[in-house]
């Protein structure tokens, strides 16, 4: 069996006011290179899951185990969020540098790297995303989709062992979403990722799974999706078992 990444074990939270728990009970596996597309209607609590499990939000119930340790207190998943890579859903969560080569370097920076160190490995990231040439541009100023890229680059250049990214494709153009999808297919981390874009999953992703009444539920890897697609075009799905 693959070594876990991380494990969640009854999982609940309810937010502060509401009477029904979002995630309720939630059980979830992350393996060693595991990549999992997670799609589900708006408001079933996909956020709410990722924020969980940075500890961004502190479960009224269950277990949380990341890289072989329960965690529980700010001290553990201040180690989580060093191996961990969260891209939030708005990319104004996450950058905060007056510019770009600054933001992409500070994770680095915080994890002990030299400030030269760090910054050569910001360009190198800003590189493999195609962003040479924005190292000086002004974070705030950036288009939406530049924005999430950005975003994208503060996260990898952290070197993590998991990526949980939270609707990545939002806002950006066609060819800025075909080099994303080139990245994470050339990627070996393991990744989570939150979408409404089922092509975008089957392409990034090798499972799927949604949430339902705050619980994870396995679709069974993408079959449904192809078999739905080609039933969509016309062919008879008989035909293709
Ligand atoms: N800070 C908060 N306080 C109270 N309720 C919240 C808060 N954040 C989210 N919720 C509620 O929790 C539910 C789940 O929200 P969440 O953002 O996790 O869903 P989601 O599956 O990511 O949705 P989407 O696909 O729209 O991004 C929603 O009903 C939302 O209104």
């Amino acid at each position: 069996m693959a070594e876990q990444l991380m494990h969640l074990s009854g999982l609940t939270y309810r937010y502060p006011g509401d009477r029904e728990p979002v995630i309720n009970g939630l059980d979830f596996a992350v393996d060693q290179g595991a990549s999992i597309g997670l799609i589900a209607p708006n408001g079933s609590g996909k956020t709410t899951l990722f924020h969980l499990m940075m500890g961004l939000l502190k479960p009224q119930a269950g277990v949380i185990t990341a890289f072989g340790r329960e965690v529980s207190g700010e001290k553990g998943f201040k180690e989580v969020r060093r191996r961990v890579g969260l891209l939030f859903q708005d990319a104004d969560d996450q950058l905060f540098s007056p510019t770009v080569l600054e933001d992409v370097a500070f994770g680095p920076m915080n994890l002990g790297m030299g400030r030269h160190e760090a910054r050569a490995k910001a360009r190198d990231v800003l590189s493999d995303l195609g962003l040479s040439g924005y190292e000086e541009r002004i974070t705030f100023r950036l288009s939406g989709g530049e924005k999430r890229m950005v975003a994208l680059a503060t996260v990898l250049a952290m070197d993590p062992d998991l990526l949980l990214l939270d609707e990545p494709t939002t806002g950006l153009d066609r060819d800025t979403f075909s080099r994303l999808v080139a990245v994470l297919q050339a990627s070996k981390v393991a990744r989570v990722v939150i979408s409404h874009d089922f092509d975008f999953l089957e392409q990034v992703t090798d499972s799927l799974h949604s949430l339902v009444r705050g619980k994870i539920v396995m679709d069974g890897g993408l079959h449904l999706h192809r078999h739905a697609h080609v039933h969509r075009h016309g062919d008879n799905p008989h035909h293709h078992h």
